[in-house]
This record gives C-alpha cells, sequence and structure tokens, in this order.
C-alpha cells in the first residue's frame, strides 16, 4: 500500500504551491514530511486526502486514487485542530468513530484504552471546552487513529505539546507503525523526524530539495561537522580555508567545513599547538543539511 505522488503540481491561481511533486511513501514506515512554513505540506496533505484537487499530476494509494470510499483506511489529523466544543470526549469520539465505519461498542472500548494510555481516563464525560489544548490534541490524535487507519496523516503533531506529550504522542506513533501502519508526519522539528523517520522528504517551495532515506542522505551529504576540545586558543581554526563557521564553546569549538578532507587540514593544524582532549569528524544532523538545503534556520 504504498503511497505516490508523480510529478503533482498545485496553482492557486498564478501562484504556485506545489510543483512538480514526485513522492514514494513507503508502507508500515514514518515518514518525515519538512519544509518552512508555506513550503506546500499542508497543501500535499489536503490533495492526497482528496480535499483538494492537484492541478497536474498523479496521486494514487494502493493503486488507485484516494476516494471518500477509503476513508475507513486513513487517519488524519489535520493542522487547524477542530472538536465540538459543546459535546463530550466520549460522544465526540464515538460519533467521529461511526462516520467511519465502526461499531459503537467497539469505539468505546478503543476510546478507554487511548484515554488510558493518555493519561486522561477522567475525561471521558467531560466537555472538550473544558480540557485544555494539549489535552485537545491527545483527543483529536485519538480520533484520528481510532479506526486502525492503514494509512495515518499527522499535520504537525507534536506542536503545542510540553516535553512529557510529545514523548507519549511519540511513542504512540512509534506503536502504530510496528502494528504496521504507514504513517506520514509533518514537522517543524528536525530532532523529532530524525528521530522517528527512515524516510523523509524536505519541500522548498512546493519542490522536494532532499528525499529519500534517512542514513543515505546523511552519508551522501558528507561529514561537515568538527569537534574540537583543546586547552589552547582554537580561534585560528576559523581562518582555514574550507572552514565554514567556526563556533567558539565554552570548552572548544565546533567546526562547520566543506567537505571532509578540510578535517585532514585541521587535524594537521592543531599538532604541535598544545593539549587536544577531542577531535570529532561528526555526521551532519537534519537540521545542519536543511539550512544547507533550504538556506534558512528555524526553530
Ligand atoms: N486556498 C489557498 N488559496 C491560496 N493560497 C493558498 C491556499 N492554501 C495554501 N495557499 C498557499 O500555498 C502555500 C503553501 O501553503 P501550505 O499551507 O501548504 O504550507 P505549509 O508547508 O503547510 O506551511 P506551514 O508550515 O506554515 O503550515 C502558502 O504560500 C499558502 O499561502
Amino acid at each position: 500500500m504504498t503511497l505516490r505522488l508523480e510529478k503533482v503540481t498545485k496553482k492557486f491561481g498564478s501562484f504556485t504551491a506545489v510543483d512538480d511533486l514526485s513522492l514514494e511513501i513507503p508502507e508500515k514506515q514514518i515518514f518525515g514530511f519538512l519544509g518552512a512554513n508555506g513550503a506546500g505540506k499542508t497543501t500535499t496533505f489536503r490533495m492526497v486526502l482528496g480535499l483538494l484537487d492537484q492541478t497536474k499530476g498523479e496521486i494514487s494509494w494502493n493503486g488507485g486514487d484516494v476516494g471518500y470510499d477509503q476513508s475507513h483506511l486513513i487517519g488524519y489529523l489535520p493542522e487547524e485542530r477542530g472538536l465540538y466544543p459543546k459535546l463530550k470526549v466520549q460522544e465526540q469520539l464515538v460519533y467521529l468513530a461511526k462516520l467511519r465505519g465502526m461499531k459503537k461498542a467497539e469505539a468505546v472500548q478503543q476510546i478507554e484504552r487511548w484515554l488510558e494510555r493518555f493519561k486522561v481516563p477522567e475525561y471521558k464525560n467531560k466537555k472538550v471546552e473544558e480540557l485544555s489544548k494539549g489535552n485537545q490534541q491527545k483527543i483529536q490524535f485519538i480520533s484520528a487513529v481510532l479506526h486502525k487507519p492503514k494509512l495515518l496523516i499527522l499535520d504537525e503533531p507534536f506542536s503545542g505539546l510540553d516535553p512529557v506529550n510529545v514523548e507519549m504522542l511519540k511513542k504512540a506513533v512509534i506503536d502504530l507503525k510496528e502494528a504496521g501502519t504507514s504513517i506520514v508526519f509533518s514537522s517543524h522539528r528536525m530532532e523529532h523526524v530524525e528521530e522517528l523517520c527512515e524516510s523523509l522528504c524536505i519541500l522548498h517551495h512546493g519542490s522536494p530539495v532532499v528525499h529519500g532515506k534517512l542514513n543515505e542522505i546523511k552519508k551522501t551529504f558528507g561529514k561537515k561537522n568538527v569537534r574540537v576540545m583543546a586547552d589552547f586558543d582554537l580561534a585560528f581554526l576559523g581562518s582555514i580555508p574550507g572552514v565554514r563557521k567556526y563556533k567558539p564553546l565554552g570548552d572548544g569549538c565546533e567546526l562547520q567545513i566543506e567537505s571532509e578532507d578540510i578535517a585532514q587540514r585541521i587535524f594537521e593544524e592543531l599538532q604541535g599547538k598544545g593539549f587536544v582532549r577531542k577531535f570529532d569528524l561528526e555526521e551532519p544532523t537534519l537540521n545542519d543539511i536543511f539550512i544547507e538545503k533550504v538556506g534558512a534556520s528555524y526553530e
């Protein structure tokens, strides 16, 4: 059940929000969808769900269209959160589950399980408006997964949650993957994607600038971070050709280099200057890759 996008374009008038996007989202994996604000992530999700028509291109899942007749196989946590504020949590979740073809008794059982898991069983009979924003988000996440979808699309699932709830949700996402769900999620937080995803895509102005498996992307990118700890002043390393960025740290420095071979040069320059306690050539973080490819730093 691979989700495939082939040369998908979406225009709003003369503005191109998604530009010739081809993607393959493997099944039973967690796929990270990254991009700066306005890059086109939500627009892509809406096209996949059939909520928006693409201007050009093909979207297929399981070899066919993603239509309303498949909505019981798909779970969606939209970016614009929204539950019925006056309804009680259980009433609301049962209603949404029934829309996706679940029987009430099974829905009730699953709701109890999820509320327990998210440590909010006491909210079952509370009105949604009485819950904090983060707890409402947990309820909305439950509504997206209650019917055990095969494909789960999560638009910034971790935004607005405290660290304990982020961990709780991450664990739930990992367990759903283990159970065979294919998951796509968008995020602005590189470390979440780095931790959870096997594959990812970085969108920039509607086009993919990086796409593939995380470990292969890192390998292609090369090791471009050098960390040095020494008992002498390291500022001179900043002027070695090929060193892009010099960042002093309390006990040493961090350098960004153009290519791996510059590390050898740095190593040689350090010889005879004093005691070097640490010299590490490190893989780039996803944040480094994002900044290089998209040219903007953000949270
Ligand atoms: N209905 C619409 N009409 C006109 N322009 C739109 C519409 N929907 C989205 N856009 C534009 O398309 C671009 C992509 O928006 P989209 O919401 O997909 O970005 P995003 O990557 O999800 O951003 P964010 O991280 O801020 O949520 C933006 O410039 C947005 O203003």
